[in-house]
């Protein structure tokens, strides 16, 4: 992981925002040096708005200067922008590692173009080195946690120190490692319909673009 890669594949994104755009604003590390290219081509007068994935997003955004609209006043979002956590062929993704999975999903679904920026680390042949976040409803938890051990998956309760890590929507996540004899979209299917479950972090048929650099360090930017 190298902070350069990074600020290229993250700046490289702020490319595709235009003027008059409503824009989804991810969370991580990757992702803000696009919230804040954004913010220096919002003082050179690009016209856009924002909607944040998080609160720290939130905050970002207003030192950065981009000016954030409600979600319930929007029709559509034009582009999101964010991170991931690792990547396959398929563009389908693991996110959740910052705990903002919930709304980045709820964003990345309501935007016309989804662009994933990434460096080269992120990339993988399979899903899985990377334990998949599960939003869950802190009531019940320990029952949420049998539901989901049933359909394969080993669940961990994630800890900030030694209290449980508590989401920007008052719920917990549990990292889970995933089988790898059952499909992806089998597993973020059954998950959502377990009680307790709010949303997971697998990603799949969301992702237009992912930005990433090629071996010789040079950006990439690959389409479906
Ligand atoms: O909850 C966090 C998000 O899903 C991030 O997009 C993801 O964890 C990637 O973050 P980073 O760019 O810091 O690796």
């Amino acid at each position: 992981m190298n902070e350069n890669d990074k600020q290229i594949v993250g700046e490289k994104a702020a490319e595709f925002v235009k003027d008059g755009m409503v824009v989804g604003l991810g969370t991580g590390s990757t992702v803000l040096y696009t919230i804040k290219r954004l913010g220096q081509l919002v003082q050179e007068g690009l016209n856009i708005k924002g909607i944040p994935t998080s609160i720290q997003t939130e905050k970002l955004a207003k030192e950065v200067g981009i000016q954030l609209v409600n979600f319930s006043k929007i029709e559509q979002i034009d582009i999101a922008i964010d991170g991931a956590d690792e990547i396959n062929p398929n563009f389908e993704l693991i996110k959740g590692g910052g705990g903002a999975l919930l709304r980045e999903k709820i964003i990345a679904k309501a935007a016309k173009t989804f662009i994933v920026v990434a460096d080269p680390t992120k990339m993988v042949e399979r899903l899985g080195k990377f334990r998949l976040p599960v939003e869950v409803i802190p009531f019940g938890m320990e029952m949420t946690m049998k539901h989901i051990k049933a359909i394969g998956l080993s669940p961990e309760l994630r800890l900030n120190g030694a209290t449980p890590f508590i989401t920007d929507n008052g719920n917990y996540i549990f990292d889970c490692s995933i089988p790898n004899h059952i499909q992806t979209e089998i597993i973020e299917r059954e998950l959502n319909l377990i009680p307790g479950v709010v949303e997971n972090g697998l990603f799949v048929g969301m992702t237009d673009l992912v930005i990433t650099l090629d071996k010789n360090g040079d950006v990439e930017i690959l389409s479906k």
